[in-house]
Order: structure tokens, then C-alpha cells, then sequence
């Protein structure tokens, strides 16, 4: 402790507020003072968060921060891993930032707990869960459908009958003691995307209430997976997402960038980027996100994925459209593209998980394509793989940040390495 106070001049990667000194202060933003005994006083970029279950809420660590500190954070963090592996971008792009309640997609926890049934993310730093009533980061729908989800899953709890050591509720009902379920919410073509992981249904009175309420709310699906697989249990018409204009087919949990604007944004770098390549190898490309919108204009692409239902879902939206889209099967960790297999195209765009796509950049590096568009949702991973482009002679002539995840420390960008 010091007996001094201490500006807050940068947000970490993980949150917290940092001093010149070195020292910490979790809710900060930049221009705060931290006081010697710990308590911050709020500077200029300090706004009020808009949600009530802030702090508490594992979902967002940044409501506290105005709008400009949350773009130069999103910036700095894509910045800061460039420069971190000496990639040295020649142009970086002002941030993408999501507005509010435009998060299409997303999986919360569902568990009783003292006889209630909570539904939300997990507390910050901890395995309880906040019981979300608002959100100003999901798409209302979402907010909206969760009181009658928590009705359904009491519901279902009781028609089971009493678990083994179950309380009453103050209700005087009995709940289901061990109710532990992943619930993944998703917004569709047709509409809202639930499934739940976890839950066991048996018996007529609980497939009633399951159906009764997909029917009441107009549900585009209802999936169950109670350990065997996703089983749909009500789809009334075949489920489809918009890509780059063309509706594919939506298997359950299937990827999908979280908010359709954050989507825009990476995809109109992708189609400006890689705009008269002719060929162009879209590579971990889930249903065809760029795929298709490349396709859209002018170019014939290769669309290369590894978890089997995305592959055929975009693979048969190809074929009844006839688009000049091929949908390839394969696992690009064990058996990346080879030099050769690359050296067809003229460029190639590559969207990875996480861990980034070391063995597909290794071949990348040795290859002539002329433009590589990398899309990363992880900025550290990203500048290893860019590091390797970069000493094989490719330069990084585009980044652009983009913070789809709204007051997360989870940030995304689109870069563009060019062999001249
Ligand atoms: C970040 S997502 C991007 C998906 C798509 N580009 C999009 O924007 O919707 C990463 C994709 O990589 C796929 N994937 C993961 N491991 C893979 C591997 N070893 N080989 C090929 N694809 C893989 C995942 O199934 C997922 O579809």
C-alpha cells in the first residue's frame, strides 16, 4: 500500500485498472484515482454501469468504462499482441464496438438452487449464479423468454417428482434438487433457438409442458441433449440462418459470430480485403460465414471445416443454391492445407477457435498466396501465428479491433497479411 494516490492509466487484458506503480483496482477506469486504502474515486471516463447484476454478473467486467475508454481498450488489446510479436501493422482501423442488446447468441446456466430454479451466468470468480431479470447485452428476446424457461424447469422438476433429499420451496412444491443444465439460446431466421444440455425428460405431463411452451412462445426449435446428442422436440419448419444472403441450414449449437453487426463488420473486411483473388480457400469456415458472401461477389471458394453438421449444412446450402461454394470435410489441426493445395488460391481467409491454427499458418508461411485474411478471436494467439507469416515474409498491411462481446474483456479482429 502507498500513501499516495495513483492514476488508473490503462485497463489489463483481464479488467482491472493498472497504475504507473503496477498496482491493481478491479472496476476502474482510466483517469480514476485509487485511493492508499483501496477505494477508487471515480475520474472522467467513469460512467455508472447500465445493468444491476454488474459486479456480481460474470458476463461483463467494463460497464464501467465511457465509451471512448472501451473503444481504446478493444484497440489497445489488439494493438499491444501486434506489437507484442513485432508485426507491425502499417494501418490500424478505428474499433467495432456492438451496440447494446445485440448479442445473438449465447449459453447460460440453469440450476436449482434453496428451491429455486436460477437462471444466468456465473458470479464473477465464483460457481454461484446470478439469476439474470435483465441484460443489456443480449437481444431482449432473450431477457424475455427466461421467466417462463425458469417456469418450464420447475415444472418439469415437479412433474419428475421430489428428488432424493429435495426441499420444499417456499411455494410448499417441491423442485427438482438437481437441476445442473446448460442452456444455449440462439436467434434464427425463424426465430428463438433454445436447447438445453443436462435435463432429463420422461414421462407424458413433461413432453406436454415441453411442447406447450415451444407453442406459447412461437419457438423457431426446442432441443434437448440429456447426454446422448441434441434431440429437436419441436422444429416446426426446418431452422436457417442469413449468410451473406443465403439462408443455411442452423444444426444445433452451431457456430455463429455473436452479433450480426460484429458479423458485418468482419465480413466486409474479408470481401474488401480479398475483393478480385478469383479463388479463395475459406478455411475453418464453420456453415459458410465467409464463404458465401465471398461467393456473392465473384469469387469461387473452397470452404474447409471440421465438425461434420456445419460442414453439410453449408455443403447443402451450396448445392441447392448452386453457388460456386465447395464444402470440404477436414481437420486442418491434424491435416492442414499443404503448400501446394494453397498455392492455387489467391487468397485465403482463416478464422480459427482460440487456439489459433499453428499447423495451417506453418504451411501458409511457406506458401505464395498473396493475400491471407486472418479473423481471431483471440489476439494472443493470433500474433504467434502472425509472427510466423511475418519472419516468412508477409507483412501486415490491415488490423481492424472489433468488440462484438460489449463490456467483456473479450475482444476480436480482422487483419490482412499481404506477400507483395
Ligand atoms: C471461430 S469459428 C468460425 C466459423 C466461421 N468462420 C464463422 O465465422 O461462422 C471456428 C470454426 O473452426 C472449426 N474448427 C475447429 N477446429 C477445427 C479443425 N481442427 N479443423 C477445421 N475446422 C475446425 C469449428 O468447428 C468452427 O466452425
Amino acid at each position: 500500500m502507498t500513501d499516495q494516490p495513483e492514476e488508473i492509466i490503462r485497463i489489463a487484458a483481464k479488467g482491472d485498472g493498472v497504475t504507473a506503480s503496477g498496482r491493481f483496482a478491479w472496476g476502474a477506469a482510466p483517469g480514476d484515482l485509487l485511493l492508499p486504502d483501496g477505494t477508487l474515486e471515480p475520474g472522467p471516463h467513469h460512467v455508472a454501469p447500465v445493468c444491476k447484476h454488474f459486479g456480481r454478473c460474470g458476463g461483463c467486467q467494463l460497464q464501467q468504462l465511457d465509451e471512448p475508454s472501451l473503444a481504446d481498450f478493444v484497440e489497445a488489446r489488439v494493438a499491444n499482441a501486434s506489437t507484442s510479436q513485432g508485426l507491425g501493422a502499417e494501418s490500424i482501423a478505428l474499433p467495432h464496438l456492438s451496440p447494446p442488446h445485440s448479442r445473438r447468441r449465447a449459453s447460460l446456466r440453469a440450476e436449482s438452487s434453496q428451491g429455486r430454479v436460477v437462471i444466468g451466468y456465473r458470479e464473477a470468480k465464483s460457481h454461484r449464479l446470478v439469476e439474470l431479470t435483465e441484460c443489456p447485452v443480449l437481444v431482449p428476446e432473450f431477457v424475455a423468454i427466461l421467466p417462463h424457461l425458469r417456469k418450464l424447469l420447475i415444472k418439469l422438476g415437479q412433474a419428475a417428482g421430489p428428488a432424493k433429499g429435495s426441499k420444499r420451496a417456499p411455494g410448499g412444491k417441491h423442485v427438482h434438487a438437481k437441476l445442473a443444465a446448460d442452456v444455449e439460446l440462439a436467434m434464427t431466421e425463424q426465430g428463438l433457438d433454445i436447447g438445453i444440455k443436462g435435463l432429463k425428460v420422461e414421462g407424458l405431463a413433461a413432453t406436454e409442458a415441453l411442447l406447450d411452451f415451444a407453442r406459447d412462445h412461437a419457438l423457431a426449435r426446442l432441443v434437448l441433449d440429456a447426454g446422448y446428442g441434441p434431440e429437436a422436440v419441436w422444429e416446426p419448419e426446418p431452422v436457417t440462418v442469413a449468410l451473406g444472403g443465403v439462408s443455411v441450414p442452423f444444426p444445433p449449437g452451431s457456430f455463429l459470430q455473436a452479433t450480426l453487426d460484429g458479423e458485418q463488420a468482419l465480413v466486409a473486411a474479408a470481401c474488401e480485403w480479398l475483393d478480385g483473388c478469383g479463388a479463395v480457400a475459406d478455411l475453418f469456415a464453420g456453415l459458410g460465414t465467409f464463404a458465401f458472401a465471398l461467393a456473392g461477389q465473384g469469387a469461387k471458394v473452397l470452404a474447409v471445416e471440421a465438425a461434420r453438421d456445419a460442414h453439410l449444412a453449408c455443403k447443402t446450402a451450396a448445392v441447392r443454391l448452386q453457388l460456386p461454394v465447395h464444402a470440404l470435410h477436414r481437420d486442418l489441426f491434424r491435416n492442414p492445407l499443404l503448400v501446394d493445395e494453397l498455392n492455387r488460391f489467391g487468397g485465403v481467409v482463416l478464422d480459427p477457435p482460440r487456439a489459433g491454427a499453428r499447423e495451417q499458418v506453418e504451411r501458409l508461411a511457406d506458401s505464395s498466396v498473396a493475400r491471407i485474411v486472418y479473423i481471431s478471436c483471440n489476439p494472443s494467439s493470433w500474433a504467434r501465428d502472425g509472427a510466423l507469416l511475418i519472419e516468412n515474409g508477409y507483412r501486415l498491411a490491415q488490423l481492424r479491433p472489433v468488440g462484438q462481446f460489449r463490456w467483456s474483456t473479450h475482444v476480436e479482429l480482422a487483419s490482412l497479411f499481404v506477400r507483395d
